[in-house]
């Protein structure tokens, strides 16, 4: 079926039966506005990402159920940086008109299963036809107490630097699907299908251990380097304890220059955050569903910048770069 036997208010009728309903969620998808009640004491947290076809996927490199999936999952990890909770999802498409419609019932499909996944409901939307290539704009509202916001501001010389999961898988599967080869499924899933790491941002946030936190999307040090700006700091990264998938490892072994992909590469989706020497123990015992946290390195006086050493502490010359879409 095509997206023209529907027509515009067939597909968003579609949509509208499929999305669930939530306590705080007055109004939903079907009036001009959504209309939400935040808990007293709450700050509202909103954020919002662009997936464009070629940009940012290609349509056949990974099923559409799937792009609905890492569309929520890219933007919750915006709200999981600020140890938030995921409220409500906007979801705005421009669809070629020849899109058919089990495609976008699967993509559909897969942004509310990940809705369910964060706790958030999918709240509006805007649809529209496109010319070109299929446009995903995504917008998410959630919430943290007042007292347990972490911005990338909070970092001092001394704390601890850490981070969550495994860097540099997403980036080799990408250089693999560039290639024109097939990434090994570990390494692709997490390319494709990444997890917003929103329990670990929440456990960081109530139990107050993070001073500065950011998530890791355009590379470790781009995004690190957002961490000492906003906090007016510098930082030691140690190279040789960033942590590694064993499948990344496996590559890093036939070319060890696949290391800048874990310091460079782009879209893991894992916490970055400092937090004070005191609290080192209770950090490195939280492993929330099996996903690991790593010190990498301590926060420094502005003035060191970014230093990058070897397991020996001799610094090592960082790589160019980070992703910048018009660089
Ligand atoms: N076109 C825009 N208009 C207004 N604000 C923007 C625009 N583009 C980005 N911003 C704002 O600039 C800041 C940095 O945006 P950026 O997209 O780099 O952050 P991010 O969402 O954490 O990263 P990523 O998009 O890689 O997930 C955010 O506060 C964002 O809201
Ligand atoms: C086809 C294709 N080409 C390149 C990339 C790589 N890429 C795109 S956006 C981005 C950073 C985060 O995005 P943003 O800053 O927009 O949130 C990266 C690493 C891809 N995923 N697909
Ligand atoms: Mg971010």
């Amino acid at each position: 079926m095509k997206l023209g036997d529907i027509g515009e208010f067939g597909f968003i009728e579609r949509i509208r039966k499929r999305a669930a309903a939530a306590s705080h969620l007055l109004l939903g998808i079907g009036d001009d506005c959504a209309v939400s009640r935040v808990a007293p004491g709450e700050l509202l947290l909103a954020s919002t990402d662009l997936l464009i076809e070629d940009i940012h996927f290609r349509r056949g490199w990974s099923d559409m159920h799937t792009l609905g999936r890492k569309s929520v999952s890219v933007n919750v990890s915006d709200l999981a940086a600020m140890g938030g909770r995921a409220l409500n999802l906007y979801l705005g498409l421009g669809i070629p008109a020849d899109t058919s419609v089990e495609d976008l019932d699967a993509f559909a499909n897969g942004v509310l299963d990940a809705c369910a996944a964060y706790g958030a409901v999918l709240a509006g939307g805007d649809t529209c036809r496109s010319p070109g290539p299929l446009f995903i704009s995504v917008t998410v509202e959630g919430s943290v107490p007042e007292a347990q916001l972490v911005t990338r501001a909070g970092a001092r010389p001394g704390d601890l630097l850490w981070v969550s999961g495994t860097l540099g898988d997403s980036a080799l599967a990408l250089r693999e699907l560039l290639a024109g080869r097939r990434p090994p499924a570990l390494l692709a899933a997490r390319h494709h299908d990444p997890c917003a790491r929103l329990d670990l941002g929440r456990v960081l946030a109530v139990q107050g251990l993070a001073t500065a936190m950011i998530d890791v999307s355009d590379g470790l040090l781009a995004d690190l380097g957002h961490i000492l700006d906003s906090s007016a700091v510098g930082a030691l990264v140690e190279r040789d304890v960033l942590p590694l998938s064993p499948a990344f490892r496996a590559a890093l072994q036939a070319e060890p220059a696949l290391l800048d992909l874990a310091l460079c590469g782009g879209e893991d989706y894992e916490l970055l955050f400092t937090s004070p020497p005191e609290k080192a123990a209770a950090v490195a015992a939280l492993a929330i569903e099996g996903v690991p946290v790593t010190q990498i390195g301590c926060v420094l006086p502005q003035d060191h910048g970014v230093r990058l050493v070897d397991a020996q502490g001799r610094p090592c010359a960082p790589p160019r770069g980070g992703f910048d879409h018009f660089y």
